[in-house]
């Protein structure tokens, strides 16, 4: 296995506090990582430095062990494979499901098709393919509009999909769900990763330990634990922090 992303002694202060301070983590390719961590551990500005929203005060962030993400923005780390999914769906609610997969495609002239009905076998092939994947075969006609909240994630991480991410940043995917959904985006996300590297920020433990990956635990801006979700859960520190006794 190759790394995919080398977090190195990364710090970044806000009006003089650290938000992320001397964080080092690396993620394999095609692996499936959920992070965790009390309210202001750090999660989302790591998320942010990762895809170029926000830039590090010092350290290196190194994707595929070459390129250095802190010299990149957002536009770029996305041209890079780089795909983050925000915490609220954002899907076309007027359009259709399969259109929404559509217009996301990575080759441009699937807008056209979508907009004039002209659609390639091979694209058609390829949304047929996407939408078993985010398990919305049953719904490739319907408004997105009149999905679910978390069948509209689901739409999300297919659109997200759609543009063939190397890694696939993913923000609180089970706020806001069912128990059977949450269960399946777990079931979802496993299914992605090996192909993609996909990395998830979560509070739901449940939903984390359905993921069953490794565990990075986030505290006060650096790793405070690693590992199986039974070997963090088991570290003192984890429980006195954020699990709870
Ligand atoms: N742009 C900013 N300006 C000032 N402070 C910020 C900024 N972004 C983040 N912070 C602060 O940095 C700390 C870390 O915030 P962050 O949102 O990364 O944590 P988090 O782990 O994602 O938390 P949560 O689980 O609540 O989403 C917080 O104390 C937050 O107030």
């Amino acid at each position: 296995m190759s790394i995919q992303l080398a977090l190195d002694g990364v710090t970044r202060s806000f009006d003089g506090f650290k938000a992320i301070n001397n964080l080092s983590l690396t993620v394999e390719k095609g692996e499936l990582r959920a992070v965790i961590g009390p309210n202001g551990a750090g999660k989302t500005t790591m998320m942010d430095i990762i895809t170029g929203k926000t830039r590090p005060d010092s350290g290196e962030v190194l994707w595929n062990q070459t390129v250095d993400l802190t010299r990149i923005d957002e536009a770029g780390s996305a041209r890079l494979g780089i795909g983050r999914k925000f915490q609220k769906p954002t899907v076309f609610e007027t359009q259709t499901v399969e259109d929404n997969i559509a217009l996301a495609l990575k080759d441009d002239r699937s807008v056209w098709a979508t907009l004039f009905h002209r659609r390639s076998t091979e694209d058609t092939a390829r949304i047929t393919d996407l939408l078993e994947l985010v398990k919305l075969t049953d719904h490739r006609t319907d408004m997105a509009g009149d999905l679910s909240h978390g069948q509209k994630q689901w739409l999300e991480i297919g659109m997200l999909l759609a543009q063939d991410p190397e890694l696939l940043l993913v923000d609180e995917p089970a706020a806001g769900m069912t128990d059977a959904e949450t269960m399946r985006t777990a079931e979802l996300l496993r299914g992605i990763a090996g192909k993609h590297t996909v990395v998830v920020v979560e509070h739901d433990m449940d939903f984390v330990r359905a993921l069953n990956c490794r565990v990075t635990v986030l505290h006060q801006g650096h790793v405070l634990a690693e590992g199986s979700l039974d070997h963090v859960s088991a570290n003192d520190e984890v429980i006195e922090v954020y699990l709870g006794r």
